[in-house]
């Protein structure tokens, strides 16, 4: 379970409270205004932030004080955060070593997991020949390589087309019932919430709500998600 404990970030004017829990397992989208600071809760969870006050526990394991390599998170932005002189398998293949001194059953593994999310007979490739989506599922497969229990996305599909975004959450929620994952993931979309996410935290006024039913969210707004939605 993740567990944010009266936890409070304050980046000069910029001030934000959390305290609830998500069950293991669960996916929720974190929905709000821009500015209101979902990206630097994903942040803070992930250690590139420090907070003000509060705990992080991931079972009862705090994880502030721990370096963002130490947390057991792992995080795909909508860059996809891809080195562009590495081939598809090397850039994956950063999801097990860093320094990529990688041996043969290290290969076996970024092949399994490049054939799961569809870029088999694609490893040789550089981002750069790579469409949007396909550059989109090497960075999860390096997600898949990390193995990592919490899986932040920070709107990583906000600039792929309709049907495409479709497919990539999909594989998303597919990987996150796979491998046991829990998965936060901050959207502007409401769409994508009610695709994926059961459980959504309004970002607002300096709170992240605790998690609601989405589709009781999204279809009784409180009035700060309403003023949002428009
Ligand atoms: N390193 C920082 N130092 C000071 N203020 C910061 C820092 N990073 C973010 N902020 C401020 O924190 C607030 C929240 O920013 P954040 O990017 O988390 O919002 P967001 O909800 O993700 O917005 P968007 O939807 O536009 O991406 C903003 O006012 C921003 O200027």
């Amino acid at each position: 379970m993740l567990r944010l404990e009266t936890l409070e970030i304050v980046l000069d004017g910029f001030r934000l409270a959390a305290d609830f829990s998500v069950p293991t397992g669960q996916t929720v989208a974190i929905l709000g205004p821009s500015g209101a600071g979902k990206s630097t809760l994903l942040d803070v969870i992930a250690g590139f932030v420090p907070a003000a006050s509060g705990r992080i526990l991931w079972n009862e394991t705090d994880l502030n004080g721990l370096s963002p390599g130490a947390r057991p998170v792992s995080v795909l932005f909508q860059d996809n955060n891809l080195f562009p002189h590495l081939t598809v398998a090397q850039n994956a293949g950063l999801g097990l070593r860093s320094d990529l001194r990688l041996g043969p059953e290290h290969h076996q593994s970024v092949m399994d997991s490049l054939a799961r999310v569809g870029l088999a007979g694609m490893e040789r490739r550089k981002p750069a020949t790579l469409s949007g989506g396909q550059r989109s599922r090497a960075a999860l497969a390096r997600m898949l390589l990390r193995g990592r229990p919490l899986m932040l996305l920070d709107e990583p599909f906000a600039a792929l087309g309709p049907a495409l975004k479709a497919d990539m959450l999909a594989l998303v929620a597919d990987l996150a019932t796979e491998t046991g994952a829990t998965v936060l993931m901050v959207t502007h979309d409401p769409e994508d919430a009610r695709a994926i996410a059961p459980l959504t935290c309004l970002v607002a006024e300096g709170l992240v709500q605790p998690p609601h039913g989405t589709i009781q969210l999204l279809r009784n707004p409180p009035p700060a998600l309403r003023r949002y939605l428009g």
